[in-house]
């Protein structure tokens, strides 16, 4: 049966750590690895890092840059070439390949969104494989993804995948940085996020010299992914050729069972599509309301209100200590909830002066993180 599959590469298993080189045996193991799942009939997406990398190489720069400028730079140096190694592989096995570089931009307005869909949807109608990074060259720092497994996450909810793979340097999830825990214990199966809450991952700092973010983005990726129906599995870059014996049902790498129920598409679009501006502290009633009960947010239970925002945009829902719970449409701006909040929803048009929604955020525009 044909599966749509995403598969991401970090820029540690993309390079030699040695000498920042690109790592061609990985990148062609992998490219046939690809171009296999393709002559199988699936529909395949590679979300590939490496444009800063590649483009420090080329320049002969030894540590990636932190400047942004710079860093905006070496990216558009890196991706051409980065590009054009892909597209040479790809070529000789007859694979066409498509350039997409996306920013959080794209997916924040709906419209956007869904042409991005869209164009998706014709690519892999035609039998071509994506080559998605984000836009690193023009995206500004208040809408990034910031980090490709995060990127990746939300293609495959995008497009609704059955598989995404994270393809690292470690050969799957432990229960802390194996680099600097020998002794952390590897991990094969998450069957739930509460299970994984309880395993209490330590992730340590940032991963390798020239990765972003190191694990601690791939197990958030993991969540956005499964919660899109994504089954999600962490495993080593190094071997590509693995990929095909996962689908095949072997146990290799940490392995993110979907949740059974996916939320919506429009959910997941507030959810992770949309960039939340404000917070919401909410009193214990409301988050049981909320999390429990499957309820509308009303103003009775919000604590207090941080940030400026507009209405119908997205905001955090967190308890007392700033711990997010879920996310949603406001039905009112942030000076309004200023004025309104822990009041009875009878009383709002007193204060306000006019009579808005009852709810703050209605359960339609609400969903649980
Ligand atoms: N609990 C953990 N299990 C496995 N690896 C971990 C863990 N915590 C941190 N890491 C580190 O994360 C690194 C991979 O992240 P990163 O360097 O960002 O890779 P990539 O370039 O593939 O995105 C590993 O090299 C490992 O040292
Ligand atoms: N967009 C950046 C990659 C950012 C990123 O997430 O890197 P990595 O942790 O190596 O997957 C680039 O192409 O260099």
């Amino acid at each position: 049966m044909t599966k749509t599959i995403v598969v991401k590469i970090g820029t540690s298993s993309l390079t030699q750590p040695e000498t920042g080189q690109l790592a061609l045996s990985t990148i062609a193991s992998l490219t046939e690895t690809l171009c296999n799942l393709r002559l199988q009939g699936h529909r395949v997406i590679l979300v590939s890092s490496g444009a800063v990398g590649v483009g420090c190489a080329r320049l002969g720069l030894t540590e990636r840059p932190k400047a942004i400028a710079l860093k905006q730079a070496v990216a558009a140096v890196g991706q051409g070439r980065l590009m054009r190694i892909y597209d040479d592989l790809f070529s000789t096995l007859e694979q066409p390949i498509a350039q997409v570089l996306l920013t959080r931009a794209d997916l924040v307005q709906r419209s956007r969104y869904l042409n991005a869909y869209n164009t998706f949807q014709e690519l892999l109608g035609l039998g071509v494989i994506p080559v998605v990074n984000e836009n690193d060259t023009v995206a500004v720092e208040e809408l990034k993804f910031g980090d490709n497994d995060t990127l990746s996450a939300l293609v495959a909810s995008l497009v609704e995948a059955d598989w995404l793979f994270l393809l690292t340097d470690v050969d799957r999830l432990y229960s802390a940085d194996p680099r600097t825990v020998p002794d952390a214990r590897p991990i094969s199966l998450i069957s739930n996020m509460k299970e994984l809450a309880e395993l209490q991952i330590q992730t340590g700092g940032q991963g390798s010299q020239w990765g972003t973010g190191g694990m601690v983005t791939k197990i958030s990726a993991a969540r956005i992914a499964i919660a899109a129906g994504v089954r999600t599995v962490i495993t080593q870059g190094r071997f590509p050729h693995n990929i095909e014996k996962i689908i095949q049902g072997e146990a290799i790498g940490t392995h993110f069972e979907p949740q059974p129920e996916p939320t919506s598409a429009r959910k997941r679009w507030i959810a992770y599509g949309l960039v939340p501006t404000g917070k919401l502290y909410l009193d214990d009633g409301a988050i049981n309301a909320i999390s429990l009960a499957g309820k509308s947010l009303l103003a009775a239970g919000i604590k207090a209100v941080e940030g400026e925002f507009d209405n119908q945009e997205a905001v955090q829902l967190c308890d007392r200590t700033g711990n997010e719970i879920a996310r949603g449409l406001v039905n009112y701006n942030s000076e309004e909830l200023q004025k309104i909040c822990g009041c009875h929803s009878r009383d709002i048009a007193g204060i306000l002066g006019y009579a808005g929604a009852e709810t703050v955020i209605h359960r339609d525009n609400l969903v649980l993180t």
